[in-house]
């Protein structure tokens, strides 16, 4: 009898058309077919990665916002608080800036412990003021995550797995950008897709020829069974 290995998937960057948006189609069968845990791990806001298990039709096991909140299918946890994140960007747009997102902003809107901001919009000041706030901020390569320095998804997804009771060590993860180098050390085998960054890159187990879901599709393949 062999099984199927837990799965730890970021989104953007991973589960995206080689185009580099849109979640690819072919990853949803596969993912539904899967005999274990499949992880979603996101920088997005909590809605986005429950919305894609509801809809791909997986079990909710999340962790979002970069690990700013965890949901093990029973519980929600929130490791960070939004405020500090806020009053960052207050400040940011007091200075003239804007998050880039548009008046109603739903990258934001249901975002609890963190703030995102727009690629095109000027990195330099941002980092400033989080850094006299004791903030970072990371660039995932699709926003800028203004957040606490302490949450992130390795740590997140150690939760889930007590809670679900997975060997971490037995799961495979793919991600593409800084914000799953903590997964890639968190889990037995990270693969960074050709895309990746090169943190991501550096703190993967291997580097695969394709990109975007053609590399997660082929991590499909390769460890199905495996466990
Ligand atoms: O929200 C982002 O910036 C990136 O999201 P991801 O972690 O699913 O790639
Ligand atoms: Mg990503």
């Amino acid at each position: 009898m062999t099984a199927d290995p837990p799965l730890v998937l970021d989104v953007d960057g991973t589960l995206t058309r080689p185009e580099g948006w849109g979640i690819d189609p072919r990853v949803f069968d596969p993912l539904r077919e899967w005999d274990a845990p499949v992880v979603i791990a996101t920088g997005k806001a909590f809605p986005y990665p429950v919305a894609l298990c509801h809809f791909i039709g997986i079990p909710e096991l999340v962790v979002a916002e970069n690990g700013g909140v965890v949901y093990t299918g029973d519980d929600v946890f929130f490791t960070a608080d939004r405020e500090a994140a806020q009053a960052v960007t207050e400040e940011y747009r007091a200075a003239g800036y804007d998050l880039g997102w548009g008046e109603e902003d739903t990258v934001n809107r249901w975002r609890e412990t963190e703030i995102a901001v727009n690629l095109d919009q000027p990195l330099e000041p941002l980092r400033e003021i989080a850094a006299r706030h004791g903030l970072e901020v990371i660039d995932t390569g699709y926003a800028y995550h203004v957040k606490d320095t302490d949450p992130n998804k390795g740590a997140g997804l150690e939760r889930i797995a007590e809670h679900i009771n997975i060997d971490l060590k037995e799961c495979v993860a793919v991600g593409d950008s800084v914000n799953d180098v903590s997964t890639f050390e968190a889990v037995g085998r990270g693969f960074a897709v050709a895309n990746a960054d090169e943190m991501a890159k550096a703190a993967a187990d291997e580097v695969l020829d394709e990109i975007h879901a053609d590399g997660t599709l082929a991590v499909l393949e390769r460890v199905r069974g495996t466990r």
